[in-house]
């Protein structure tokens, strides 16, 4: 059998305050019929994404959109078809969505998400729809009243919602205790908090998640944490990737796409590398290596889920 080849644009619609994204049902009666999905519909010949997915949001919802950013694009092979899903984030859009073709619609919470079924294309859409565009990475501090006094402006000030503790230089007594502060002060802020450590921490500090180096990663047979944690993984290569794939990681960052202090020794990847590499990832990927904030649309462009960054937002 030759499978077709499937192209759809959908849309992550948000509702004002961010918090809730639209989700409609599938008819009973279509392919993948009774699942929740993200509104939107096949490219039609010769549209491209964004004309699909202003024209199927009409057909399905009677809204306008004026403006989507690109998300995440997923490839997925079904039993009868690959599906390539584009797709993308809406938050302005004019007039009350609803179900234009008896359809049910329903806002729902971002916590709530995976209280519903969907398609099996759609974890990486859900994790993407659940990540922030910017994902700190934590600098070497000695002090930990300084330490927290930087974390505290980039969560009050810089709206960071993703922390990567990073620390290299201390013991792992002074680190779970560092863990604990940081924890604490983050869910003040209703920010995630992932360890760049032995996934067996967790057991000693609940946090959100563990991110794992790319030499950890290489080492793993299987995902070191419950479901209901985060894991994320450094990546430089297809390889590593490929084995964050494997392990069943929930995004990854992947560097350098420039030359960085603390990294001079690694050739960058370019725009161009990182966005063939991004597509191939089929998960959220967070660019990282001498990233400012101003490059964060330009991630987005080529696919990425947003930018990582120790220097940009730790001042
Ligand atoms: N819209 C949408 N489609 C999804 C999601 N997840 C997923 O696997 N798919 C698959 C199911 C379908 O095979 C395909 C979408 O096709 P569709 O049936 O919505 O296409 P359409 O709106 O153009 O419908 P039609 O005119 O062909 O009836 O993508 C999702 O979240 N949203
Ligand atoms: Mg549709």
């Amino acid at each position: 059998m030759i499978k077709r080849r499937v192209h759809v644009a959908a849309a992550a619609i948000f509702s004002s305050d961010g918090q809730e994204v639209l989700l409609a049902r599938r008819p009973s009666i279509v392919d993948q019929g009774g699942l929740w999905e993200f509104p939107g519909g096949k490219l039609a010949p010769y549209e491209t994404g964004f004309e699909a997915l202003k024209r199927e949001l009409h057909e399905e919802l009677g809204i306008t959109i004026k403006r989507a950013q690109p998300l995440i694009r997923v490839p997925h092979e079904y039993p009868d078809k690959h599906v390539l899903l584009d797709v993308w984030q809406v938050h302005e859009f004019e007039g009350e969505p609803y179900g234009r073709e008896g359809q049910a619609v329903r806002w729902v919470g971002l916590d709530d998400l995976f209280n519903y079924a969907f398609p099996a294309a759609n974890l990486p859409i859900l994790r993407a729809v659940m990540l922030p565009p910017e994902y700190l990475i934590s600098a070497e501090e000695e002090e930990d009243t300084r330490f927290l006094s930087r974390l505290e402006r980039a969560l009050g000030e810089d709206g960071v919602r993703l922390v990567q503790l990073r620390a290299k230089t201390l013991d792992e007594s002074a680190y779970l205790e560092r863990a604990e502060k940081s924890l604490a002060l983050c869910r003040d802020y209703g920010a995630r908090l992932l360890l760049n450590a032995d996934p067996g921490l967790l057991d000693k500090v609940d946090a959100h998640g563990v991110h794992l180096t790319s030499e950890r990663l290489m080492t793993l047979e299987r995902r070191p944490v419950a479901q209901g944690k985060w894991l994320s993984a450094s990546t430089h290569d297809r390889v590593q990737l490929e084995q964050a794939t494997r392990i069943g990681c929930d995004f990854v960052t992947l560097s350098p796409l420039r030359t960085t202090p603390t990294h001079p020794e690694a050739a960058p990847l370019g725009w161009h590398d990182f966005q063939q590499l991004v597509e191939y990832a089929g998960m959220p990927v967070y660019a990282l290596g001498g990233m400012t904030r101003e490059d964060a649309n330009r991630a987005r462009a080529v696919g990425a889920q947003g930018i990582a960054s120790i220097r940009c937002f730790w001042r």
